[in-house]
């Protein structure tokens, strides 16, 4: 037996046209402090392209993906989308649901690793979603696949990109015979946020942990596949809040400018904090970091996000049918790379904490 009858993809959302963009950009901000000038800054960001950020049609890309991929593999389970900042909200799509007879549901996250942002903050919108039905005496059930930054799916399909992205670069030969300088790169986070990153017992800082391990792990099997000594760095993009506020640097734009003064001409450019190409990316790399790229004379190269790609939704199907089995209380093999410590399915209490306010968190035990 199957233990979901639905598999609910839960993104961030985003604005698809100009009149949504602040009242977007108000949902996502409310209660967090950031301020004003920076909202109007993002604003722009959107109305830029329009007031329509692309990642909703990457999402609608996905579920169909995963829904092929689900049905090759003789699950035919409807895939649904739910976001937490924008239609359709994951509140009115557990209740289509509910309404279709599906009370017991699977969630796949748009994000990857660990923290609060990337992953409790997923889950208190799916407690949220859940409670507003239960004030309806609707009741439906919410479990989640583990953070999958480290499952082979992810994992190694960044690496194969990177790889790639890498082979095409040095296939057009720097005239030097100089090797390209590989920069991966996520979303900045508040220091607080990723000192309390993981659960408690020494285990902070695990979202940058995870990042800088799967940075490395590239790196490493790029280099090795390409028969070169890879430099890398981890850096952060799209930093808010306040300027007070320490987040994690060195931000993207300064670190291609020590780059450049460093002698480099030639980066790529990575972001594996990212699913799809998204306004963070579409935005603050292929924009502003290429921006600046340009004034300093560097050679830039994107690699794609993982998006659509198959090997990625595969692997977002193993974590599916990993998860299943675990609901029926089997223990499925749970492959890991780089490493071999997959995160748990269900997070531990205390996990990744809201540092504002304590709230009902879904898909754990506290
Ligand atoms: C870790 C992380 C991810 C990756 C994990 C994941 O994917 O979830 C992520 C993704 C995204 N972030 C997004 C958009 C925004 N994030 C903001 C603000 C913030 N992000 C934060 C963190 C993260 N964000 C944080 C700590 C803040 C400060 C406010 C707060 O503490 O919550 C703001 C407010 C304006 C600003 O200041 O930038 C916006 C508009 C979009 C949609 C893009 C689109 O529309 O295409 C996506 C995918
Ligand atoms: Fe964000």
């Amino acid at each position: 037996m199957f233990p979901y009858q639905a598999v609910v993809l839960t993104s961030f959302g985003g604005p698809e046209a100009p009149e949504e963009v602040m009242p977007f950009l108000r949902r996502v901000t409310a209660g967090r402090g950031v301020p004003d000038e920076r909202l109007e800054e993002v604003a722009q960001h959107y109305l830029h392209f329009g007031g329509r950020s692309p990642i909703n049609e990457q999402n609608r890309a996905l579920v169909a993906a995963l829904g092929e991929e689900l049905a090759r593999r003789g699950l035919a389970l409807p895939v649904l989308l739910g976001n937490r900042n924008s239609e359709p909200y994951l509140a009115d799509t557990l209740r289509h649901a509910h309404d279709e007879g599906m009370t017991r549901i699977l969630a796949v996250t748009t994000s990857a690793y660990s923290s609060y942002s990337s992953c409790r903050q997923y889950r208190e919108d799916i407690a949220g979603a859940i409670a507003a039905l239960a004030e309806d005496g609707l009741q439906v059930a919410v479990d989640k696949v583990r953070p999958y930054w480290n499952h082979p799916g992810f994992a190694r399909t960044n690496s194969r990109l990177v790889t790639e992205a890498v082979r095409g670069l040095l296939g057009r030969g720097a005239e030097d015979g100089a090797t390209p300088y590989l920069v991966l790169v996520t979303h900045s986070v508040p220091r607080a946020m990723d000192d309390t990153s993981g659960p408690g017992d020494g285990e902070g800082n695990l979202y940058s942990r995870q990042h800088e391990e799967l940075a490395a792990a590239i790196a490493a099997e790029a280099g090795a596949t390409l028969g070169v000594e890879l430099e890398h760095d981890l850096v952060y993009c799209s930093r808010s809040g306040s300027p007070a506020t320490p987040w994690l640097e060195p931000d993207v734009n300064d670190h291609l400018r020590e780059l450049a003064g460093r002698g480099v001409r030639q980066v790529v450019l990575a972001p594996i904090g990212f699913v799809s190409d998204h306004m963070e990316v579409v935005f603050d790399l292929d924009t502003e970091a290429v921006e600046t790229a340009t004034e300093l004379g560097l050679e830039l190269v994107r690699v794609p996000t993982v998006g659509t790609d198959p090997e990625f939704v595969a692997g977002l199907v193993d974590l599916v049918i990993e998860r299943a089995a675990e609901a029926r209380g089997e223990e499925p093999r749970r492959p890991a790379w780089p490493g071999d410590a997959p995160r748990p399915s269900v997070c531990a209490p205390g996990c990744c904490p809201n540092l504002r306010v304590a709230k009902p968190a879904a898909c754990g035990m506290d």
